[in-house]
């Protein structure tokens, strides 16, 4: 296995309610399996996942998959996993997203639906900044909340709903800052301005408050709390209406396929998301919501945030849809992928 680290700044930084991502740092994974060189990319997000140091130190004691735990090491295991997998795909002449349901191997996944993601911001900044995502084709999009007053932020997708018309999607991700009379509040009026659903409104750990802000037309989706919480237990609890699976923080790609088909079969919609991450582990991303059937728009639009990547992006984002890459495996050259970029 080979690891070599590599430094991204975002030339767009996403202001959220737990801070601003500013830049991303991470390791390539480079593995040697069933006669192919499988890529992989381990990009730890503090807060989220575990730190820069220990994902390094996972990775460079490991010697196999079983060496690292999911919960404790997620972007290190993501690194791996998603090495062995391009590797596995390689070796049987398949897309990715083809290689994790060998049932529908021949079912073909040309594209998938995207959700713009826009940062927190004043009123107007927001409205300009989902105008913009809509004239460039999106029909779903997803505004951070949370960084400001519940007042604040009502008029912020007041602006946009007033802006963009009743015809686009719109989602809010408060990541976890609201108190439960604030959630309440913000459900409340979020019913009118026909908000989809909210990711996260309250703090990661408290289920039952999820719980009960389920039930209108304003859904709950789990992001952190899937970080902090057993999904047995997130399940058990009946607290959400759709699921935010991101496979950096899940542990690869293969875990978060698995949990979307867990989702799916107690009636929750999974929705599947980059942490912001290089084109790596972007693609990963992409095959994991391509390899589940009818997706609904996921957070995979990411990739111009940076300034730089590792490689060219064979992907292309347009009318709401990212492209699915047909040829085998993740769909980038690993002789491509440069980390002194
Ligand atoms: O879901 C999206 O649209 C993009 C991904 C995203 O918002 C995100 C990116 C990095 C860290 C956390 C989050 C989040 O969903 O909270
Ligand atoms: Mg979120």
């Amino acid at each position: 296995m080979k690891v070599e680290p590599f430094s991204l700044p975002l030339e767009s930084p996403l202001e959220t309610a737990s801070g601003t991502i500013e830049e991303r740092n991470g390791f390539v994974v480079r593995a040697d399996h069933r006669g192919e060189t499988g890529i992989g990319e381990a990009t730890p997000l503090p807060g989220w996942t575990e730190s820069l140091g220990d994902c390094q130190t996972a990775l460079d004691s490991a010697t196999s998959l079983r060496d690292l735990d999911a919960a404790e090491v997620p972007a290190a295991r993501h690194g791996v996993a998603t090495a062995m997998l391009d590797a596995d795909a390689r070796a049987d002449g398949v897309p990715l997203y083809q290689w994790f349901d060998a049932d529908s191997a021949d079912r073909r996944c040309r594209s998938v639906p995207v959700n713009a993601t826009i940062g927190d911001g004043t009123p107007s900044e927001t409205a300009d900044a989902i105008a913009e995502a809509v004239e460039s084709g999106f029909d779903c999009c997803k505004l951070k909340v949370g960084a400001r007053s519940v007042e604040e932020d009502v008029e912020r997708v007041r602006a946009v709903r007033e802006r963009v018309g009743d015809d686009v999607t719109l989602r809010a991700d408060a990541n976890g800052a609201w108190t439960r009379p604030e959630a309440e509040s913000a459900f409340e009026s979020f019913e009118s301005l026909a908000v989809e659903y909210v990711e996260q409104p309250l703090a990661a750990d408290d289920l039952a408050g999820h719980a009960a802000l389920r039930g209108g037309s304003v859904g709950v989706a789990l992001d952190e709390s899937l970080v902090q919480k057993r999904v047995g237990t997130v399940f058990d609890a009946d607290a959400a209406d759709v699921l935010i699976l991101k496979p950096m923080v899940l542990g690869g790609p293969g875990d978060a396929y698995t949990l979307a088909m867990q989702a799916r079969e107690r009636g929750i919609e999974p929705v599947v998301t980059t942490t912001v991450d290089a084109v790596v582990a972007r693609l990963a991303a992409v095959h994991v919501a391509a390899a589940i059937p009818d997706v609904a728009a996921c957070g995979l639009a990411t990739g111009d945030r940076l300034a730089r990547d590792l490689a060219p992006d064979p992907t292309t984002v347009s009318e709401g849809r990212i492209s699915v890459p047909q040829s085998d495996g993740l769909g980038v050259d690993p002789s491509e992928v440069q980390t002194d970029a």
